[in-house]
């Protein structure tokens, strides 16, 4: 499908096809970012991965996840972390700040998110604040600016969406310079003994370092670190929170997904990350809900203004038998996977710009999803019917739900597994 947005040509793929075309074939003619107003005021100027121009800079980056800070090791040594943070085992609000607070552990070494305006200190902001940074930050993200698409325009800001994206900018700034700080201190006080323990030290130690191709400046740590926890709690949230909409809607899919974690957990303990490839159908489950509800149903504009439409090429009856249809049996014995060879279901994207924090994200929403089955039963509240329940999606950088789902949870493990647990 051919588009105009501004002056701007847009064609949008939306077969298997033509996402091979785009994704495959000819990847690298489609493979750089456009030049926006999002990417320059609240991505220091383009200084993050998803903005990026495909150049060295860029493959600096993505070498640096594959071998430094996502790599197979580093997601080990912060297992206990996301564990740690499962324990908050309330739907929506609770499933963002959750997964928030597992990533910022990852990259910044610590909490700097708390739950209500009086849990807040100097060196921590509340999850309403730093929510509302997130929103802003996502809905100027996927906005069409119209400056973008017709240049002459930018300078009158018509929507005022610069005027936005620069104050945004401001107070993110605030905030990763107080974590950048406090980075630096603790590497000034303990001199020679230093370890890198986050993956901010990491990057403050490659900013000293004069073997890069490419040098990496203050503000390409802090874009870096943005990046990540903001490209992916959202997802992983919204993944989870979808799961749980169709599963509290379909009660026979929900049982037997417990059925499965009481066959291989038992009730004597939670559930680990380690028992995730021994629970087929809760991985059927999450390939089904990233096929019905791709976050990223468009990816990620290329600078070709080429998009690949995952939401119609998931949901093509060509491709899909019963595709409106939430069942998850359909991966069961399947092969077809969401790592990217498999183009009918690319949640993750395809090809060189694929995501680079899939795995993490595989977990954090595996093993959050089968902690929510395994710990409590969930039910509907009382007078609300699974077919009245809303299903209206906003399309933004991602798709989320309308509103957010509301369903009663019930403990059903030993009362003394729950100890210590939603304190935080
Ligand atoms: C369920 C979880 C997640 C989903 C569904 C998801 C999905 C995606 C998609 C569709 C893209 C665009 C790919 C394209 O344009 O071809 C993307 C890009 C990206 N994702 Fe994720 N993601 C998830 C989790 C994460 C996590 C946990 C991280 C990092 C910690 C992350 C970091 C990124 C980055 C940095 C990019 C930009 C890559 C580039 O342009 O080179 N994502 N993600």
């Amino acid at each position: 499908m051919s588009l105009r947005f501004g002056l701007v040509p847009v064609v949008v793929g939306s077969s298997v096809d033509a996402a091979r075309s785009i994704l495959k074939t000819n990847d690298l003619a489609f493979i750089d970012r456009p030049m926006t107003a999002a990417g320059k005021y609240t991505a220091y100027n383009n200084s993050n991965m998803l903005w990026s121009q495909y150049d060295d800079y860029w493959r600096q980056m993505r070498k640096l996840c594959q071998i430094e800070l996502l790599c197979a090791k580093q997601l080990k040594l912060h297992e206990h972390a996301r564990d740690e943070e499962r324990r908050t085992v309330v739907l929506s609000d609770h499933l963002m700040i959750t997964n928030l607070n597992m990533i910022t552990r990852m990259v910044l070494g610590k909490k700097y998110v708390v739950k209500g305006s009086s849990g807040s200190s100097e060196d921590t902001t509340t999850a309403e604040e730093f929510g509302w940074m997130l929103q802003e930050l996502f809905f100027l993200t996927g906005a069409v600016n119209i400056g973008d698409v017709i240049p002459w325009l930018n300078w009158l800001d018509l929507q005022g969406y610069i005027g936005r994206m620069k104050r945004l900018s401001k107070m993110l700034d605030r905030f990763l310079e107080k974590v950048l700080d406090e980075h630096d201190e603790r590497r000034r006080r303990d001199g020679e003994a230093f370890m890198a323990m986050d993956m901010v030290d990491k990057l403050l130690q490659l900013v000293d370092d004069p073997n890069l191709k490419v040098p990496i400046t203050r503000d390409g740590v802090k874009a870096f670190a943005l990046e990540f926890f903001v490209a992916g709690p959202d997802s992983a949230a919204s993944t989870v929170e979808w799961a749980m909409t169709e599963l509290v809607k379909k009660p026979e899919v929900l049982t037997k997904a417990t059925e499965e974690l009481d066959r291989v957990v038992g009730r004597n303990r939670h559930v680990a990350e380690g028992d995730i490839p021994n629970l087929p159908y809760l991985e059927a489950i999450v390939k089904e809900t990233m096929r019905t509800y791709p976050v990223a149903p468009l990816l990620t504009p290329q600078q070709s203004r080429e998009d690949t439409n995952v939401m119609a090429i998931c949901r093509d009856p060509s491709v899909w038998d019963a595709p409106m249809e939430f069942w998850p049996e359909r991966f069961l014995g399947s092969s077809v996977d969401v790592k990217g060879q498999d183009l009918e279901l690319v949640p993750f994207g395809s090809g060189r710009r694929m995501c680079p924090g899939r795995t993490l994200g595989l977990k954090m929403v595996h093993a959050t999803l089968a902690n929510l089955l395994h710990a409590f039963h969930w039910r509907l509240p009382d007078g609300v019917a699974a077919e009245e329940l809303s299903m209206e999606e906003i399309f933004r950088l991602n798709v989320v739900r309308k509103v957010p789902l509301e369903a009663v949870a019930e403990p059903k493990l030993p009362a003394h597994l729950y100890v210590g647990r939603d304190r935080e």
